[in-house]
């Protein structure tokens, strides 16, 4: 068991053993070490688990680790989440497919997890990669621990690895490709080769995450955490094309008073507006914008004929349909502490953020307003066209996890579909 003391030292020798930037072509491993050793050699077997794991980042650098959660090989791209809370959010996000989210809160797991807080049906990301593993649970909501909620979801995770070096890698060279490996048999040259084989850019990554076939939503908020609800007003028919629809976007726009029909991503935008809605939602997803035209046509197709509401993916692929372009950025935005400006209210909102793309702003022809920035590095964080009744956030007013600041874009949506029925 981990004692106070024990975890202050470990916290000082991460500290003093940062490591720095290895050179690309050679193999750089880092462990961390614990001062604490056995008695005298071949006395007792050490009584905690040591280091069974590698993570093998495409710049080189090796962390040894130790796993929980599946086994095996993976690959995937390395971004770090600052959330403090809402582990279990972000690992069924859908958007994090094809990722390795590093978790810079040091401990992870203490309130182990429970099902009302999942975030779509599956884990679809590529791996977790935390400090450390809470050996308890104290939670009443609690059901289950998250190594056997990981195991059972066949995802790796790490533990135990210098989480701290790893996210000031990725601030100063951006987001990098690792394999994260279980296996003692395959050589780190063989997974450092595996690292540099593959790229998240250009993959459709969509098509893995949608649903397959429409469905009505209609759970809302649950009346012990609502906040925000419209009651007795008018209902507007929704329907919200799944990238990888988190279910919180459902439960507000539903607690918001729509009735929803979600349906895949490659739903033709002719059948939608034979529906007659009074809306479109164009949700979060994960991957590169770049890569799937066939959903930018789809927006395009449909934008102008009613109003629309997207989020994240869906801000990014309204940006590219109405003529602008997006790019890939050094490390993106993951977590629930980032500050947006509303520039038309002038109020500063703390937002949940998680995109590694966004919209060029420059590329946006006349009549497209940015209406949100990110105040960390100026990027866009909202836009709008008004003429065409088209609204969307690179960020996420459903949080979940995260501040609930932004809540109301989900009521400017309404009212914006309540002007359009009133011929306004
Ligand atoms: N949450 C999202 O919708 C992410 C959008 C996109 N995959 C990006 O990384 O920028």
């Amino acid at each position: 068991m981990a004692t106070a003391a024990m975890s202050s030292t470990l916290n000082q020798l991460t500290t003093c053993c940062l490591p720095k930037r290895s050179n690309p072509t050679k193999l750089r491993v880092f462990t961390l070490r614990c001062s604490i050793q056995t008695a005298s050699a071949g006395l007792a077997d050490r009584p905690w688990k040591t280091s069974d794991a590698r993570l093998v980042l495409e710049d080189g650098s090796i962390w040894r680790a130790k796993s929980f959660g599946a086994s095996g090989t993976q690959v995937g791209e390395v971004v770090f989440n600052t959330s403090l809370t809402g582990y279990q959010e972000i690992l069924t996000d859908p958007s994090y497919a094809g990722q390795f989210v590093l978790m810079t809160n040091p401990q992870i797991g203490n309130t182990g997890v429970n099902f009302d807080d999942e975030e779509s049906m599956q884990c679809f990301l590529a791996g977790l990669v935390i400090r450390s593993l809470s050996i308890g649970t104290s939670n009443w909501r609690c059901t289950e621990t998250l190594s056997a909620y990981l195991a059972e979801r066949n995802i790796m995770g790490i533990y135990d690895v210098d989480t701290r070096a790893i996210t000031r890698r990725l601030r100063q060279d951006g987001s990098l490709i690792g394999v994260l490996s279980t296996e003692e048999s395959k050589a780190d040259e063989e997974l450092l080769e595996m690292s540099r084989a593959w790229d998240i850019v250009g993959i459709d990554l969509i098509s893995g995450v949608s649903c397959k076939t429409p469905y009505e939503w209609v759970d809302k908020t649950n009346p012990e955490w609502n906040f925000n609800s419209r009651k007795g007003v008018e209902t507007f028919h929704v329907v919200a094309y799944d990238f990888g629809i988190k279910h919180n976007i459902l439960r507000r726009l539903a607690s918001y008073g729509c009735k929803i029909t979600v349906v895949p991503s490659t739903w033709p935008a002719s059948e939608t507006l034979s529906m007659k809605p009074d809306g479109v939602l164009f949700s979060n997803g994960p991957g590169d914008p770049s890569a799937v035209p066939y959903a930018v046509e789809t927006v395009k197709e449909i934008l102008g004929k009613v109003s629309v509401f997207g989020i994240c993916m869906g801000h990014q692929l309204l940006g590219q349909a109405l003529g602008g372009t997006t790019f890939k950025m050094k490390f993106g935005h993951h977590g629930g502490n980032h500050p947006v400006r509303n520039l038309r209210t002038g109020d500063v909102e703390i937002s949940a953020q998680n995109h590694n793309y966004a919209v060029d702003p420059e590329s946006l022809p006349k009549g497209v307003e940015v209406t949100h920035v990110n105040l960390n590095d100026g990027s866009c964080a909202g836009l709008a066209y008004p003429a065409k009744n088209i609204m969307s956030l690179q960020y996420h007013p459903e949080a979940s996890p995260g501040p609930h600041d932004s809540d109301n874009a989900f009521g400017e949506f309404i009212e914006m579909m309540r002007r359009v029925r009133q011929g306004a």
